[in-house]
């Protein structure tokens, strides 16, 4: 097994070690997987053959236990819905639901050692053992984030953990996606003790050799935890998005939360076999629903891939030669100064603001160790609206593209993050980058939004047509899917008309994928839809009903996707 390594220990103990080589967390894959079942089998081989071990913890290599199922398979999963049954995609779908439930019905007692977070897919493993025992550290999470993705914990999850922390709780942490602290866990019965992290396994092994076999729900006297609601109460619904804090409009929009809620009540009562069966059948139900896919795409996949292109390319200078801010307001021009003021540092320090309160006036940029007074005075650059490269260039002559920087602070234009972020480009090139990442409005951290638009080029969108975006897309309050719609696809369309014209075949899937993020992230296009494009791609396939759709697919001209290879597959 390439993912789990197992020893016996002088007392018969079996430790499995989930490492996964050469990633920096356990997740299960299809490969992971397979080793589990492997590692299942030999198990109930060996005790076939009398001679089962005393006993099974199951803990990790690596600082963290499982971050959850694998989301490019997840995502693979979604596409399914173009191609297999149901039945095929229940098979698939419920494969780990359905390992993990052999593992709880193993005839030797099992637990789980939980050194790290364990999310998704992970505290749904350790909670198919018999016990759980947890590191005593500040780093431990353990929750069932699924539903932040438009997914449901379809391995057991929605069934075990109200099982085990009652029904209050375990709505809550399947509705809100927040993790517990060790503390919290231990608290609510989710895990059974805590341990210093040094001594883990050694309490882990001490505890498995001291328990029976079995889970508490395989016991005829099992009953739910006290809790003083019900899945089975008629209310129940509208208390469950109460409890968790989910409004009726994200109710309405992001189907995870019927289907979680859905699974709670379908659940109830069941034994722990039918009541996995119910969450199995409506994960496919889920899955088959393009929202799903979406967000999975969207807000992790293109998400972590953004980041970490972007960090990658970003060079270590020691010391900057040059900052530059944009804004002159309370959190700009102020502070800045005084940072100037006070800097022993040997550096040009620029303050660049726009000309008039209208956002499309020239954007006068200041060297503050010269200039003290009014910022109309001897700007070193002004550029205008449309900030053209050869156009800084022309008017700021003394500036040239060698002129290394830089360290650029970025302020909203909320107001709130200030950021400093280094680039090896020039004065102006930074400059330029740093007015239109400006633009990103509120929704996204400046570090976020800045690295985001590094990693795909998309510093052209912030000033056109996601800036044109900003305002409809932010105060549109959807409150459905089909009464949103029109609005929602006139915006995508225009990002789509814009992207046409701005680089017609050259597009490319990073920056496809990018525009997606850039509008979730950094003007809250609605995270269902997965942004425009693939607003577009849902309601290109039929998977969004409106009336007006025959008018404004006569607006589309689809070849730009095939044209330029985008996988819908992908979206
Ligand atoms: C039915 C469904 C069941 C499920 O279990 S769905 C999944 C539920 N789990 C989650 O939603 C957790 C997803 N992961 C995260 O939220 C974060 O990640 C962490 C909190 C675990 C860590 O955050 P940070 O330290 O900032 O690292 P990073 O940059 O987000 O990720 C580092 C690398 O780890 C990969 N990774 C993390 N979790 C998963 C996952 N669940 N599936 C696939 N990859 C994952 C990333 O992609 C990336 O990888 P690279 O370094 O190669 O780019």
């Amino acid at each position: 097994m390439k993912n789990i390594t197992v020893a016996t220990n002088a007392s018969g103990v079996m430790v499995a070690t989930l490492d996964m080589p050469g990633r920096p967390f356990n997740v299960f894959s299809e490969a992971m997987m397979a080793d589990l079942a492997a590692l299942i089998d030999q198990i109930e081989r060996d005790t076939a053959a009398g001679n089962a071990p005393a006993g099974l913890v199951i803990t990790s290599g690596k600082s963290s236990f499982v971050a959850g199922a694998d989301l490019a398979m997840i995502q693979d999963f979604g596409a399914m819905r173009f191609s297999a049954t149901w039945q095929e995609m229940r098979d698939r779908y419920s494969y780990l639901g359905q390992l993990f439930r052999r593992l709880e019905k193993l005839p030797v007692p099992t637990v789980a050692a939980v050194n790290g977070l364990a999310l998704g897919g992970g505290l749904e493993l350790a909670m198919a053992c018999h016990g759980r025992v947890c590191a005593d550290s500040k780093y431990i999470q353990l929750g069932l984030p699924e539903v932040l993705l438009g997914l449901l914990p379809g391995a057991g999850g929605t069934q075990r953990l109200p099982r085990y922390v009652g029904t209050e709780l375990g709505t809550k942490m399947l509705l809100d996606g927040k993790p517990l602290t060790a503390d919290q866990a231990l608290a609510s019965g989710l895990v059974d003790a805590l341990a210093a992290p040094e001594e883990l396994i050694a309490a882990a092994v001490e505890m498995v050799l001291g328990m029976k076999a079995g889970a508490r729900w395989d016991t005829a006297d099992f009953s739910m935890p006290d809790s003083d609601r019900s899945a089975a109460d008629e209310d129940f619904r509208s208390w469950a998005c109460e409890v968790a804090g989910v409004s009726a409009r994200d109710s309405n929009l992001y189907p995870a939360v019927d289907a979680i809620i859905n699974c709670l009540t379908g659940g109830h009562g069941k034994s722990i076999d039918a009541a996995c069966n119910v969450e199995w059948d409506i994960f496919v139900d889920l899955m088959s629903d393009p929202v799903s896919s979406n967000m999975v795409t969207t807000c992790f996949l293109s998400k972590t891939a953004a980041t970490k292109n972007s960090l990658a390319g970003v060079p270590e200078i020691a010391a900057p030669a040059s900052f530059a801010v944009i804004g002159g307001g309370d959190l700009g021009k102020k502070p800045f100064k005084k940072m100037t003021q006070e800097s022993e540092v040997d550096a040009d320090f620029y303050l660049a603001d726009l000309a008039s309160s209208d956002v499309r006036a020239d954007l006068l940029v200041q060297d503050l160790r010269v200039t003290q007074s009014a910022l109309s005075d001897k700007p070193v650059l002004r550029l205008s609206g449309t900030f053209a490269e050869s156009e800084v260039l022309e008017l700021a002559p003394g500036k040239s593209a060698e002129d290394t920087a830089l360290a650029m602070a970025v302020l909203q234009r909320s107001g709130k993050p200030i950021v400093v972020s280094r680039s090896a480009k020039s004065v102006n090139e930074v400059l330029i980058s740093a007015m239109r990442s400006a633009y990103a409005g509120a929704g996204v951290s400046a570090q976020n939004f800045y690295t985001q638009c590094e990693a795909v080029g998309l510093e052209w969108l912030a000033q056109t047509a996601i800036e044109e975006l900003a305002e409809p897309a932010r105060s549109l309050q959807v409150t459905d899917r089909a009464l949103g719609l029109p609005l929602l696809l006139g915006l995508s369309l225009d990002v789509y008309a814009w992207l046409k014209n701005e680089f017609g075949d050259s597009a490319n899937d990073a920056l496809l994928a990018g525009i997606d993020l850039l509008a979730v992230y950094g003007v809250e296009f609605p995270k269902w839809t997965g942004g425009p494009l693939s607003c577009l791609t849902m309601f290109q396939r039929g998977e969004l009903k409106y009336s007006g759709a025959q008018a404004l697919l006569a607006q589309l001209e689809w070849r730009f996707k095939n044209e330029l290879g985008y996988k819908l597959a992908a979206a």
